[in-house]
């Protein structure tokens, strides 16, 4: 899903984009990096692995400036190597450029293969590269008119921070669907960053979300923006942020992230009741918020009956399978007092290979549970994402080829209940799902050429 973070107009600008990054963690565990502007140059430092093991005092002293850039990085084009970590970084004939990337570019293949023939040489696997060689090759004028040149070129998803020696660019795609908010500092320095959380840590106030098409360019400590850089056809913002990746203190389209999945809990409790139980336990993290309303709603008392180690991160976002079956075992623990004997109705927010729900239920029976009652507030995720999520093809997705029963029978549970698509519709607080992308649950992708390059895909990896 990966995280950005940039900051222009502070003489402490790596210090707090290292912060940033620190509070976007969670977007994004296999590389992170930072490029630092002094006006006159550029310096970059890039690593495999989480922000507090790469960043230190030194490091962050040889990143000097009032502008930087920074990512915390989940591959889902190109591997998990440090020629792909972010920010990529070149020097062309216009000068230095450093970009850091969320989303998901879905013809950067084809994009690429051009630029091959045509004599360019690319020096990642990262889809994010074929937009500085679109940049670089642009015979327009000015910097934002060459790199608007290059956007009306891709497709997909596309919240980007870009940084010159001067100017800090930042730009959302026209369908929105990553995240990408604007936030100010008292200093008056302007913030800019994947969610809200990051702004609340370096206390800066939050302006407003970027718009879907918006490019806005901070030069010198003046904003100007253009707005639509391109024409939204529709919004497309991704629904599954909300209901796993964001953090649940930020507030993410306009929307308190820890209300909406707590609503999400207390419309599965009325879609999906489990009236017998005796106990709602939540999957840690990101079933929490859920968890705690299905209770409200059910009248079912919350416990915690899971214990999540500080040491593992999100398993979810782990490339290779090997780990993230490993990592299960090793993140989560049953607290046996409060489950043995008991009726237990456990909440999480999503079974996508359906390694994490067989674990648990295997884990909570062990600890004496009579009964294991799985309820998930997201609907049985069916279809890959080409968009910024790192499900690319059917056969990983448990639900793309077993029916709900068989789900349940395959993760020992009592029961099984998903919520259904309108009611997480109702939770996110847009009934029709018009403003968001809900391809991974309904199959619908985004209108357009995108829709067309992402079945095509979904053809080749089936
Ligand atoms: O069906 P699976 O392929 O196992 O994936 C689904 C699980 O992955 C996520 O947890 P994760 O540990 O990534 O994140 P969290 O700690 O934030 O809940 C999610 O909350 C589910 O528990
Ligand atoms: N998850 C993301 O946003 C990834 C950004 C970019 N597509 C990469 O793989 O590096």
């Amino acid at each position: 899903m990966c995280g950005i973070f940039g900051i222009t107009g502070h003489a402490e600008a790596s210090n707090l984009t290292y912060l940033g990054l620190h509070a976007l963690q969670h977007r994004g565990q296999e590389s992170a990096g930072i490029v630092a502007s002094d006006g006159h140059g550029l310096r970059a430092h890039r690593q495999m692995g989480l922000v507090a093991d790469i960043f230190d005092a030194p490091v962050l002293a040889g990143l000097p400036g009032q502008s930087a850039i920074g990512h915390v990085r989940y591959s889902t084009a190109g591997g998990s190597q440090l020629k792909n970590a972010q920010p990529l970084f070149v020097q062309y004939a216009g000068g230095q450029c450093a970009i850091a990337h969320n989303g998901n570019l879905v013809n950067a293949a084809a994009l690429k293969e051009k630029l091959e023939a045509d004599g360019a040489i690319f020096q990642s696997d990262a889809d994010t590269e074929v937009i500085l060689h679109l940049l670089a090759r642009s015979r327009q004028g000015s910097f934002e008119q060459k790199l608007v040149e290059a956007l009306r070129k891709v497709e997909g998803a596309y919240s980007l921070l870009v940084l010159t020696e001067n100017k800090l660019v930042a730009v959302r795609d026209p369908l929105g669907i990553r995240p990408l908010v604007l936030g100010r500092m008292k200093e008056g320095a302007y913030v800019l960053a994947s969610e809200t959380t990051a702004l609340d840590l370096i206390e800066a106030d939050v302006v407003r979300e970027l718009e879907p098409g918006e490019l806005l360019v901070i030069e010198n400590g003046v904003m100007r923006t253009s707005k639509p850089f391109a024409e939204p056809a529709r919004l497309g913002r991704c629904i599954f942020e909300q209901v796993y990746f964001a953090r649940p203190d930020s507030v993410l389209f306009g929307n308190s992230v820890y209300e909406v999945r707590k609503r999400m809990g207390m419309q599965l409790a009325r879609e999906q009741p489990a009236p017998d139980a005796d106990l709602v336990i939540a999957v840690p993290d990101s079933g929490v918020a859920a968890a705690i309303g299905f209770s409200q709603q059910s009248g079912i008392p919350y416990d915690v009956g899971l214990i999540r180690s500080h040491y593992v991160g999100r398993t979810f976002i782990e490339p290779q399978q090997s780990i993230r079956h490993f990592g299960v075992k090793l993140k989560l623990s049953a607290v046996r007092n409060v489950i043995k004997g008991k009726r237990v109705v456990v909440v999480d927010d999503s079974i996508v290979r359906g390694t994490t729900s067989r674990k648990i239920v295997k884990m909570i029976k062990a600890a004496g549970a009579l009964e294991v009652h799985l309820r998930i507030s997201s609907p049985p995720t069916k279809w890959p994402c080409f968009y910024g999520i790192d499900t690319p093809s059917r056969q990983e997705l448990i639900a793309a080829s077993h029916s709900t029963d068989e789900i349940a029978r395959y993760v020992t549970a009592d029961s099984l209940g998903y919520i259904s698509i309108e009611g997480l519709g109702e939770a996110v607080g847009d009934p029709s799902r018009g403003s968001f992308c809900t391809a991974c649950f309904s199959g619908q992708y985004l209108l357009g050429e995108m829709a067309g390059s992402a079945q095509e895909a979904n053809k080749l990896t089936a």
